[in-house]
């Protein structure tokens, strides 16, 4: 009898998406198999009891022994994340391909006689290789840390001013070391884009400096939902419509994954509006103040009368750091948080930052260390306008009702497609 078990196996599946993703896309359950070890996953694929499954880090060549047939493709790559198990005969593919290439794809980025260079020499490299060799590209270049082979040393390749895509397969930047980065994209005159297999967060270190060096930056969520989809076509034996499917389950799922980080002028109604945002989208709700104040055990005016703005600042970034990593989440922020463009980066890494704007007169006052006085207030208002304008990637005009202005954040949220 065949069995129905459906899932993925892998080293470590903790921070794995892909329940989510197929349990929205097809009918069957599907479980996390962590195998820690290499004897487990050897009985595992022994004992072959289950309908089908993926296969991530470490196995995705271990497996191919065991599969009865391997599509061309997954062969030719030397990796298999997606095994079939049909009438007690295994066959193996690999939707990872078709992910990237789809990634790339949605994004406008076509390796036809393009200089890639991709970072990493692991699983992942040479299925990124395949796509861009069989899309044409004009030379592609492999940097790795330690440069044995053919690769270049990271600060080698930095000296290739004639690269034009950049692939990272590497786990660099990924959760939960966030804002570590290879590679500045600054050092490449030529370059159009860079792509990241990383999907948690959202945005790398290494996507956020190319986005704000003006080139086309993607990261791997989108391949995430692509291979899914592909791989439940091999599980179901139906062919969907990937065209339609996968825009709209990775835009709903950014969409309940994301952080909406909200910044303004002191008093301007960041918590207020949070905390009412966040229970209309079904988020958590942290007020960033009332976490520093909770992990220092000091309220904020005291920590500025005895240790000074300087201190209270470092307090703030190491807290926004660890906070900004998780989603799911409305965070609201201090009105000096964009004075660090380190901070910035931490905020847009998972979702929209959203500018609260509310006229000077409006703003509330009381208990607030840097908003005495008229006179100051204005001087500090000209003074961070353009540090919100930068920073933020919508903009809600609280100037009518608190309900309004609700409403207005929840409709910026859902219709943002850049979150
Ligand atoms: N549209 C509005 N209508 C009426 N009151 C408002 C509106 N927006 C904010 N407020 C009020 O303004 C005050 C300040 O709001 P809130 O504490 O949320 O600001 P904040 O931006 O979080 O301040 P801080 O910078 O100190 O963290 C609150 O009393 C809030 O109820
Ligand atoms: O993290 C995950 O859930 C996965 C990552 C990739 O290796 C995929 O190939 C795999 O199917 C699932
Ligand atoms: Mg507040």
């Amino acid at each position: 009898m065949q069995q129905r078990l459906y899932g993925l196996i892998g080293g470590k599946l903790g921070h794995s998406y892909s329940k989510i993703i197929h349990e929205k896309i097809a009918d069957y359950t599907y479980e996390l198999l962590p195998l820690p070890t290499e004897a487990e996953a050897r009985t595992f694929m022994e004992k072959r009891a289950f309908a089908a499954i993926n296969v991530t880090i470490p196995y995705k060549q271990f497996v191919i022994p065991y599969c009865d047939v391997v599509d061309p493709k997954a062969q030719s790559i030397g990796a298999v994340n997606t095994i079939v198990n049909r009438d007690g005969k295994l066959y193996g593919y690999n939707t990872d391909y078709a992910g990237f290439a789809y990634l790339a794809g949605a994004h406008g980025v076509d390796f036809a006689g393009k200089t890639v260079l991709i970072l990493g020499t692991g699983g992942t490299h040479s299925t990124v290789t395949a796509v861009c060799r069989d899309g044409g590209a004009k030379e592609i270049l492999t940097a790795s840390r330690t440069g044995k082979g053919d690769a270049l040393l990271y600060s080698e390749a930095m000296h290739r001013p004639d690269v034009q895509i950049i692939v990272n397969t590497t786990p660099c930047g990924m959760f939960p070391n966030v804002g570590q980065c290879l590679i500045d994209p600054k050092a490449f005159p030529a370059l159009e884009a860079v792509l990241d297999v990383v999907y948690n967060p959202f945005r790398t270190e290494l996507l956020l400096r190319a986005e704000d060096y003006g080139v086309t930056a993607a990261g791997g969520f989108e391949m995430l939902v692509a291979q899914a989809v592909f791989a439940a076509e091999h599980f179901t034996g139906r062919q969907l419509d990937t065209a339609a499917i996968i825009p709209a389950v990775s835009r709903e799922l950014r969409h309940q994954l994301a952080n909406v980080s909200i910044i303004g002028m002191p008093g301007c109604g960041k918590s207020t509006v949070g905390a009412a945002l966040a229970k209309r989208l079904d988020k958590k709700f942290v007020d960033l103040d009332a976490e520093i104040e909770r992990r220092t055990g000091h309220n904020i005016p005291d920590i500025f009368a005895q240790e000074g703005e300087d201190a209270f600042r470092r307090y703030e970034a190491d807290v926004l750091a660890e906070v900004a990593k998780s989603n799911s989440q409305v965070i609201a922020c201090g009105g000096g948080v964009i004075k660090s463009p380190a901070n910035t980066r931490a905020l847009r890494q998972n979702g929209p930052v959203l500018w609260v704007r509310r006229p000077l007169e409006a703003l509330a006052t009381g208990g607030r260390p840097l908003s005495k006085g008229g006179a100051a207030l204005k001087q500090l208002e000209a003074e961070r306008t353009p540090l919100y304008e930068a920073a933020s990637t919508v903009v809600l005009e609280n100037n009518g009702s608190l309900g309004e202005a609700v409403d207005a954040a929840v409709k910026l949220f859902e219709t943002d497609e850049k979150l």
